[in-house]
């Protein structure tokens, strides 16, 4: 049984508050937007893709029992909805772009004269629920495309040693992972040796998210400090680094998790290939490059604190970007559901791919 951090059935969503991970796996109801805009923003549900599916259906729970008068009324919820949803945490694109598709299909459902309020609710309903689905198969692709990249840098046919940061599987998606997919299918074709993680300070999803699955499924996987990624390079003999995204810019540029980009700039050094796997859910072809996209600061307690103990000195001042930005440059190849492109080719490669949204 993989892990799951979404549970939906119509009119009903949980999810698995990741506050309390790896010592209490406890499910925590979403009942609307309220609940969805608060277990985003306090993180007790994280990761590009499964915010935006924990948002769009925190909406779907919210409208399901309700019947509205009119497709313009439903139309303007729709949109003020997600629209504050988006607010909860602004680096990953995923919840914005779910939101403009999700809108321009309300706004077309609302002028098709055909279309009754009640046929657009469930449009809706099942716009929003197809996203798990989805998630989960451009997830396994990723994991195919990501896993033959990795072993075509390799002369012999010898299963390899990976690093990935952050946690960017079943609990950051609707299921299987992007780049922790990649190392799943690696271990599927019997060609992962060994699974770095780091701990990825302060949250520490490393440490309590990703070892957690890593033990759940029993891949060979070995934690280590963020500080150790340098000596792990220099001695490990590992053969490619393989992370996730919060948005990728039309450059390549990406925003990832604090730590992303000096992993980035070691593995440059031992000319170790560097990748990012991510949906086109997490592209964002209207941003040209990094430079515009927006870093999320987050509060000092989750530095200066583990949980109610104390680590910092009282009255340090802290600063806590929750992402940085690696330059495309420093990035071998962008691993999508539908293949693996260099950072100079993602833009003419993907932008006939994406949905358009008017
Ligand atoms: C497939 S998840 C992508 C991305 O999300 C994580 O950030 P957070 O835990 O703050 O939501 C991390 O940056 C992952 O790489």
């Amino acid at each position: 049984m993989s892990l799951q951090s979404i549970k939906y059935s119509p009119g009903k969503l949980e999810i698995l508050d990741q506050l309390l991970l790896p010592v209490i796996s406890k499910y925590i109801p979403v009942k609307g937007v309220e609940d969805g805009w608060k277990v985003i923003n306090k993180m007790q549900v994280r990761g590009a893709p499964a915010i935006a599916i924990v948002g769009c259906l925190s909406l779907a729970v919210e409208i399901f029992p309700e019947e509205f008068e009119t497709k313009k009324v439903l139309r303007q919820e729709i949109e003020g909805k997600l629209n504050y949803l988006v607010s909860a945490r602004p680096t990953a694109v995923n919840m914005k772009i779910a939101a403009d598709e999700l809108i321009n299909l309300a706004n077309e459902l609302t002028k098709d004269e055909s279309c009754t309020v009640q046929t657009m609710k469930q449009k809706y309903l099942d716009a929003a629920e197809g996203m798990l689905q989805s998630d989960i198969a451009d997830n396994k692709a990723i994991g195919a495309n990501g896993a033959n990249a990795i072993l075509s840098n390799t002369q012999k046919d010898s299963p390899v040693r990976v690093l990935t940061h952050c946690n960017t599987g079943s609990l950051a998606t609707a299921g299987y992972g992007t780049a922790l997919g990649v190392v799943r299918k690696l271990h599927e074709l019997k060609k992962l040796e060994h699974v770095y993680c780091t701990e990825t300070r302060p949250y520490n999803q490393g440490a309590r998210l990703t070892a957690f699955e890593l033990v759940h499924d029993k891949l060979p996987a070995t934690l280590v400090l963020d500080s150790m990624v340098a000596a792990l390079l220099r001695s490990k003999n590992v053969a490619g680094v393989v992370v996730g995204a919060d948005r990728v810019a039309a450059n390549g540029d990406t925003a990832n998790k604090i730590g992303t980009y000096q992993i980035a700039v070691v593995a440059k050094h031992h000319g170790v290939p560097f990748y990012v796997a991510a949906p086109l859910t997490s592209i964002d072809l209207k941003i040209p490059s990094g430079d515009h996209i927006i870093i999320e600061e987050r509060p000092d307690r989750e530095l200066t604190h583990v949980g109610e103990h104390r680590i910092a000195a009282p009255g340090i001042t802290c600063w806590n970007p929750a992402f940085d930005v690696t330059p495309a440059a420093l990035i071998t190849g962008i691993i999508t559901e539908v293949g693996v492109f260099s950072p100079e080719k993602l833009r003419e490669e993907i932008s006939s791919r994406q949905k358009e949204t008017k």
